[in-house]
């Protein structure tokens, strides 16, 4: 099975799966594509010598370029690993329930546009929270709305920093991304 993944920033959930399925037998991560040239996902990807790529809005959302590159590298899962961008219905349709991504809060609460990275962390937070979490889900053509596929729950403490949640929130992620991924290729 052939897995694509989508990351904007650091990529260390790309990482952790590119890992994770280098030992697999019947998985591997094939291909990473970006929206951000200076993206560290595109480091990591030279040290595990996996193919990458970077495109532009007009690549994406105005041409088919992305699609085609897609339709090259025929993949079994697209997979959204901190990728900010909406993904065009166009593509959506072409891959009819094979983009998931993975959000860092226990959705529908702290979702849609601009709430990514330490925004959710810094209002799970001042909102008093007492518990957050991850949240794997479909993607559909409005921001962290697809159908859920996977929670997982941690608490939070009234000392926790933005921080302190932010971490608890990677570890979570670590654990939990790459089975979500492999049960998914296995149905
Ligand atoms: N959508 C969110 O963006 C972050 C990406 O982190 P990384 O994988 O680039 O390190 C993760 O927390 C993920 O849930």
């Amino acid at each position: 099975k052939r897995v694509v993944i989508f990351a904007s920033g650091s990529g260390s959930n790309a990482e952790n799966l590119i890992k994770f399925f280098h030992n697999s037998d019947n998985a591997s991560v094939i291909q990473v594509l970006t929206n951000n040239p200076h993206a560290k996902v595109l480091d990591r990807c030279k040290k595990l010598n996996i193919s990458a790529l970077s495109f532009n809005r007009i690549a994406f959302s105005k041409s088919e370029d992305v699609l085609n590159i897609l339709k090259t590298s025929q993949p079994d899962l697209i997979v959204l690993a901190g990728f900010l961008w909406k993904f065009p219905e166009f593509i959506l349709k072409a891959y009819p329930n094979k983009v998931i991504n993975i959000h860092p809060a226990l959705l529908p609460k702290y979702g849609g546009k601009g709430m990514y990275g330490m925004n959710v962390h810094n209002a799970v937070v001042e909102n008093k929270e007492t518990e957050t979490g991850i949240t794997i889900h479909y993607v559909n053509e409005n921001y962290d709305e697809g159908a859920i596929i996977f929670q997982a729950k941690c608490t939070v403490l009234s000392s926790d920093s933005a921080e302190d949640v932010a971490e608890k929130i990677h570890l979570l992620e670590m654990e939990h991304f790459p089975k979500v991924v492999e049960k998914i290729l296995n149905q």
